[in-house]
Formats: C-alpha cells, structure tokens, sequence
C-alpha cells in the first residue's frame, strides 16, 4: 500500500515510510492511496476472532509491502497481549439502545494506548538492525503523552519530547508521563495551549535546519499508524452487535478528529456505520464545521475535559481531502489559508457529503455532568468526563431507534477523579497497574510559550544523547 500526502506536493511512501516520517514533507498528512474493501461475507467471517487475529486481519491492508503477515501478528500480539482486558476493548451495555466501548484498559488508561501499544513495538520493529535514530516529537493534552511514553520509554534508538500545556492538564495525567524517569523521556511544560504545543511540532517537521540534523517521527494523530490501530476497535465493537447484518451508530468525544477518523475509515471499508457523532465540549469548532460549514478558530476555553481542549482538529485536514476528491494542490491553498486567516468556510456540497456520515453536537459542562449522573444512577457505570460528553450527544442522536448507540469511553475515570466525583458524588479509584503514580518522583521542564526555546531545548538534548 502507498501513502499519498494531503498537499500533494511530497513523494508517496510506503508503510513504513509513513509511519517513520509522521508527517509529509510538504506540511500534509499521509492517507492510503485507496480505502481497501471488505465484502460483507469477510466481514461476517472476522465475528469471534479474538482482538490480536482481528487487528492483524484489519490492518493488513494496509501494510502490505512493509510487514509481512508474521511480522504483522508478532507486533499485535505483543501490542495487546498486556492489556488489563481480555477483550482489549469490551462493551458495556447501558440500557436497550446504549453501549460504552471501553478504551481504557491499556498502561495509561485511555484510548491512545491501543494505538500507541502499537506503534511503538512498530517503531522498533522497523529501527531495528539499522543505525538510525529517531527524534520523537508529540505535543499532548493529557493522554497522547503518557501513552506515547509509555510505549517507547527506555528503547535502544529513539529519543521522546512531549510538549504538555503547563497546568492545563489533570494530576494523573501529568504525572503519568513525568514520573517517567528514563533517559530518553523529555517532558516539556509549555506556558501555552495545546493548540500552542500543537503548532510549534508541526512547526518542526518544516524546520529545515531541524530535520537536517535529526531524523524526526511523530506519536501524535498526524502519523497515520495510530488512526489506522484505531479503527480495529469500530469493527471490534460493531461485529458484537451485529455486523454487518445490522448497523451501529458511534458517538466519538472528539478533539484533533482523529478517533472519529478512523471510524469513517473503518465505514469507508465496508462496516455499516449508521452515523458518526462528532461529540465537542465548549471548544465546538468541529461542531460549527459540521452544523455550519464555519471551520474557524476561536479562543480555547478550559474546561473539565482538557484531553478535548483543541481549537484546530488536525485530522480534519483528512476529511476534506479524501470527501473534497483528494485534490492536494487545492488542499494546501486550503490550509495555507486557513494557517494565515484562522478560518475556513466548507461549500454545501462537502458539507452535505459530511453530512451523509456524520452529525455533530456541542456538550456543555453541566450536561457532561448530567451525563455522568445518568450513567451512575441508571446503569451503575462511573464514567470519565470524555465519554460523558459523547454520551450526551448519544443521548441527543436521533437516528433509527433500533440502530445500537455505542459511545467510545475514551479515558478510565480515575484519570479525572475530580471532576467525576462533583458530577456523582464517587470518587474513582485509579486501578492497582499504575502503581504508587502519586508517591514518585517527577521530571520536566517548564518552557515559555515559544518556539525558538523550545526548539533549542530539542535539539540541544537530542544532540547531547548523540554525541554521547
Ligand atoms: C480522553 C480523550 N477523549 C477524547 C479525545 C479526543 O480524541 P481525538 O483527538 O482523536 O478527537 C482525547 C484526545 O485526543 C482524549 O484524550
Ligand atoms: N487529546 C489528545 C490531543 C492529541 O491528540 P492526538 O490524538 O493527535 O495525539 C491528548 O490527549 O494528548
């Protein structure tokens, strides 16, 4: 399979190729050249495979030319046999028409390990025998990071700076990635937004001067490895219930749209998805996208679900290529001004071929609350203020009645004790696998809201780990 860049300007790259370069050289990012189709028939016969079988017979596809079948099944099999789950990715039924798709059953307890479990043995898979060195650059809202950490914490060859917005995240969250104490773990405060982190690391793969002298790589959703381990799970959740003889519809908390990304894709291959939800919180430019066509960037707001505190959804670029027919030239002037003005107005007729797969909705705090209440009372679940916002907006969706609702429960709750407890009145317990998270020593570095010394702070490092 070949990879072809958003902005059309840089060289197709295989599997490989885009996974260790993350970003495309033109800005872009990677999408496959084609979607591969599944019949109905395959589809069927994927029911009762278990997680691993499934996720290699899912992603094969797509990696043809990179990895072999073996290789492919050796780094599943490793990605999800430590998951605290046997089914890696459960449901949990709610009531007759509403289920949770439970993400969280990785090392750092959120959705991103499942992609990020991974990667990582992917990236070590393809340094491995060659004399390379990969400079790893992330920018995070709370969980991209710890998970990004925890899966190449301590490897042979690869280097990680993870940019979080200083104080903007829950305790858990940072202390999950600055208790962190390898070597090769950076972990930088930025006096910023996460859009603010988010910018200055695209920023560094068209910094030449930068990746003259390191060989970078990306963990966050702009490296399409991590969208297409997501979409196992789509497949996963909808073969219970039915698939492909009955359609599901998935409400996806949302924030850089790259979870409910993979969604469409896993729709785009042949699953019968009913709907999308793109579930926002305050911070609703998706919302305003969808429901309006005004794709413009406004003042971030913080709020009780931070990991969703995002203002420009990067995977979004990939929905209007691959919907808009996959014109990269016109998609780079598209973002060339969407970079310089903030906004972006989306014709009727993008919005109307959106609109045949998803909807969206904008959840406020007290109906997050609310939703967190509900799960409690009505059906003894204590969930996570992510999956509350997705859930509200499942509660909203007015589709067929007897089309499933599953809401993906993105983040254990534990994550966001808190705020859980003033919604319900419990107070979560983070699971006994993360340990004494809360007596470790931590380390990072604050930086100010600059690009020029967060880049120096890289390269200086980097540097040092090379020369020494
Ligand atoms: C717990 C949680 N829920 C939802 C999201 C939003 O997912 P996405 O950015 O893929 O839209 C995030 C962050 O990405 C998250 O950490
Ligand atoms: N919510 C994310 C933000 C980064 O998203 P990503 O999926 O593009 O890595 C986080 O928790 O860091």
């Amino acid at each position: 399979m070949q990879y072809i860049s958003t902005r059309g300007a840089a060289a197709a790259q295989d599997f490989r190729g885009a996974t260790l370069a993350g970003l495309a050289s033109d800005g872009g990012l990677y999408l496959p050249e084609s979607w591969p189709q599944f019949s109905k028939a395959e589809i069927a016969a994927m029911a009762g495979l278990d997680y691993a079988s499934l996720a290699v017979r899912i992603m094969r596809p797509f990696v043809t030319g990179s990895l072999s079948d073996e290789e492919l099944t050796e780094l599943c099999q490793q990605a999800y046999g430590g998951f605290a789950h046997k089914a890696v990715t459960p449901l949990a039924q709610l009531d007759e028409r509403h289920w949770l798709l439970e993400l969280f059953h990785g090392p750092t307890l959120a959705f991103k390990d499942v992609a990020l479990q991974f990667l990582g043995q992917s990236f070590a898979h393809f340094l491995e025998g060659h004399d390379r060195a990969l400079t790893i650059v992330g920018a995070t809202s709370g969980d991209t990071g710890s998970a990004a950490i925890h899966a190449v914490a301590g490897r042979e060859g690869i280097e990680i700076f993870m940019l979080h917005p200083h104080g903007r995240i829950s305790d858990v969250q940072r202390r999950q990635m600055t208790t962190v104490l390898s070597p090769n773990v950076h972990n930088i405060a930025i006096e910023g937004n996460f859009d603010d982190a988010q910018a200055m690391v695209k920023r560094m793969f068209g910094d030449s001067a930068l990746t003259d002298t390191l060989d970078l790589s990306a963990v966050n959703s702009i490296n399409w490895a991590r969208l297409m381990a997501q979409i196992v799970y789509y497949f996963a959740a909808a073969l219970q219930l039915g698939a492909p003889h009955r359609p599901v519809a998935f409400s996806v908390p949302t924030g850089n749209f790259g979870d409910v990304f993979a969604g469409y894709v896993a729709s785009r291959m042949g699953l019968p998805v009913e709907r999308l939800i793109v579930a926002t919180n305050i911070n609703d430019i998706l919302h305003r996208a969808l429901s309006s066509g005004d794709y413009s960037r406004a003042e971030l707001s913080p709020t009780a679900t931070p990991s969703m505190d995002i203002q420009v959804s990067s995977n979004f670029e990939r929905l209007l290529f691959d919907l808009g027919g996959r014109d990269g030239a016109a998609m780079a002037e598209t973002m060339r001004s969407f970079d310089a003005s903030g906004a972006l107005q989306i014709d009727e007729t993008l919005r109307a071929a959106i609109g045949e797969r998803f909807v969206s909705e904008r959840v406020d705090g007290d109906a997050m609350s609310r939703a967190i209440r509900w799960a409690y009372e009505e059906a003894r679940q204590v969930i996570d203020p992510h999956t509350a916002i997705g859930l509200a907006a499942a509660h909203r969706y007015d589709g067929d009645p007897a089309v499933p609702v599953v809401t993906l429960a993105t983040a254990h709750p534990a994550k966001f004790d808190d705020a859980v407890e003033r919604a319900c009145g419990i107070r979560p317990a983070l699971p006994t696998r993360v340990g004494d998270l809360f007596d470790r020593q931590e380390q990072s570095t604050v930086l100010p809201n600059d690009y020029e010394a967060v880049r120096q702070f890289v390269i200086e490092n980097a540097m040092a780990k090379a020369n020494a």
